[in-house]
């Protein structure tokens, strides 16, 4: 499903509605939540809602359990840490036990990061994971979580969750693997901004003449995938694939 919203607020407003939702659904048929969290700029409004009323009170949070789908290789205290930045956004004003958070840790290199979070997720899970609900964003580049244009961990399909460098500079990161993604019982995109125009057309209106994009490795085997787009990401899709 493909909805289109006037702008970044309307799509986290939106999207804090069905966060609550499959809250719900998932609680009512198993009496708890998974989902795993995504960085960047349209997230942290979605946590910026969740925090808010009605969903503050509404949501029963000792039943929700949060991952991470990726972070980038910084002390959980560095303004570049998606665990901070949920915290501030939302974790610190919401009643979920902390006993519920599962950030990726900080440990002594990426790669170790990664193999204790994998330790961490099949604890959780067992066998197969299974998120409720995956938030996932999109980069211009067609990346999605910390899978890169050009990395192995596109290629992975055993580990669950595998460090990688980015091209270019910034810290190493590490993220959930497509076999982990694709296990979710639902996908949310959230992609807003007109930097994100062509990959969005090139992704929903199939019209990619280039190498295949990372974000269209997210097949899931069973679940559903929702877009959740402003009008500036929609910008360059036709009439028929938007809503
Ligand atoms: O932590 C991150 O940054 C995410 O891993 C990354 O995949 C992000 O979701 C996209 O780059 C889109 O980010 P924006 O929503 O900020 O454009």
């Amino acid at each position: 499903m493909i909805r289109i919203f006037d702008d970044p607020t309307s799509v986290a407003v939106a999207a804090a509605g069905l966060f609550a939702e499959a809250a719900a659904a998932a609680m009512q048929s198993k009496g708890s939540f998974y989902a795993a969290l995504s960085g960047g700029s349209t997230p942290r409004r979605l946590y910026e809602e969740l925090a808010k009323q009605p969903w503050r009170d509404k949501i029963a949070w000792e039943k929700v359990f949060l991952f991470w789908g990726d972070e980038r290789y910084v002390a959980p205290t560095d303004p570049l840490s998606n665990q901070k930045m949920t915290r501030e956004a939302l974790l610190n004003h919401v009643p979920i036990p902390p006993a519920n958070l599962f950030p990726i840790p900080f440990a002594a290199s990426a790669g170790e990061s990664a193999s204790l979070y994998e330790t961490t997720l099949r604890t959780f899970f067992g066998a197969e994971p299974r998120f409720d609900l995956m938030l996932l964003g999109l980069g211009a580049d067609g990346h999605t979580a910390s899978l890169f244009p050009g990395t192995a961990a596109l290629a992975e399909t055993n580990r669950w969750v595998c460090p990688c460098r980015p091209q270019g500079t910034g810290p190493d990161r590490i993220t959930l693997t497509f076999p982990v993604i694709n296990r979710s019982a639902a996908i949310l995109f959230l992609v807003t901004g007109r930097d994100k125009a062509p990959v969005i057309e090139a992704v929903l209106d199939k019209k990619n003449n280039q190498a295949a994009l990372p974000v269209q490795q997210v097949q899931p085997v069973q679940g559903q995938i929702t877009w959740f787009l402003d009008k500036m990401a929609a910008g360059h899709l036709s009439p028929a694939t938007g809503s």
